[in-house]
């Protein structure tokens, strides 16, 4: 399928063909998740009027181009997924992922809970703050920690690493700071497990996307020391949008 200039300034039904080549053959339930957010969404205020016209290139596709930095098969936790970004965008355009979306707002997670049943989308959500304690007993280690637009490199690092197993990454979609920001906060990456750093760049216009990967050392934190990992305590809140993952 091909998809000319005109189709890019149509709004949120028109997907661009970058997000054609991402979502592939889920690009009909991205077209519904973009419907969602420009209807429901919108009125329920978990995304902006002003984002309707930029939906697809600065949401949807600038959120599915995390997928290039996740290894196959991957456990990933997307660490204030909001309105569904990056982890829904995510789970449609890699259904080799097992996510578990996280939110500490009600209104969120309801929303959430809402488009991964509308979607069919095997996800798990989770209600929770990624700092707690028994948001990280509940989650447990992921193999990738995704997150777009939840806080500065260092607190985000300090946060999510110790979401994210020995070995693992932590994948976070940043802005035009997002160099000047590791160079910012190369303390505190470091002080919360954090090793080699790249920042990978992909898209152009309002789909430009600076994905900074932090590769998880083996070490051990104090934080870590002081959290051990296991099965949600009563009261933290899962679900899944569908119950039959068949991987
Ligand atoms: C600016 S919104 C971004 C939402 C979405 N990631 C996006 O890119 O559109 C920040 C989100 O992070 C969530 N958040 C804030 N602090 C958090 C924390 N400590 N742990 C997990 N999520 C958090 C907020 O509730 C909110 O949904």
């Amino acid at each position: 399928m091909t998809l000319g200039e005109q189709d890019r300034l149509d709004g949120p039904s028109s997907p661009t063909p970058e997000a054609v080549e991402l979502f592939g053959d889920a690009l009909p339930r991205a077209q519904r998740y973009a419907e969602l957010l420009a209807g429901p969404g919108m009125e329920q205020g978990v995304i902006g009027p002003r984002e309707l016209p930029r939906l697809w290139n600065r949401h949807l596709v600038n959120s599915a181009w995390v997928g290039q930095v996740i290894p196959e098969d991957s456990t990933v936790v997307d660490v204030g997924s909001g309105a569904g970004l990056p982890g829904i965008p995510l789970a449609l355009a890699r259904p080799d992922l097992r996510i578990t979306l996280l939110e500490p707002m009600a209104r969120r997670v309801a929303w959430l809970e809402e488009v991964a049943a509308a979607l069919e989308l095997d996800v798990t959500v989770v209600r929770g703050r990624a700092e707690e304690r028994e948001t990280r007993r509940a989650v447990g280690e992921a193999d990738v920690v995704t997150a777009r637009a939840v806080a500065p490199m260092g607190r985000l690092a300090a946060w999510t690493l110790p979401l994210v197993r020995p070995g693992g990454r932590l994948a976070a979609l940043k802005g035009a700071s997002a160099q000047d920001e590791v160079r910012r906060d190369a303390v505190e990456l470091r002080a919360a497990g954090g090793g080699d750093v790249e920042v990978v760049t992909r898209g152009a216009g309002d789909a430009l996307t600076h994905i900074v990967v932090v590769h998880r050392t083996e070490r051990r934190t104090r934080n870590d020391r002081n959290d051990s990992v296991g099965s949600g305590p009563p009261g933290q809140r899962r679900s899944r949008g569908r119950k039959d993952r068949s991987s």
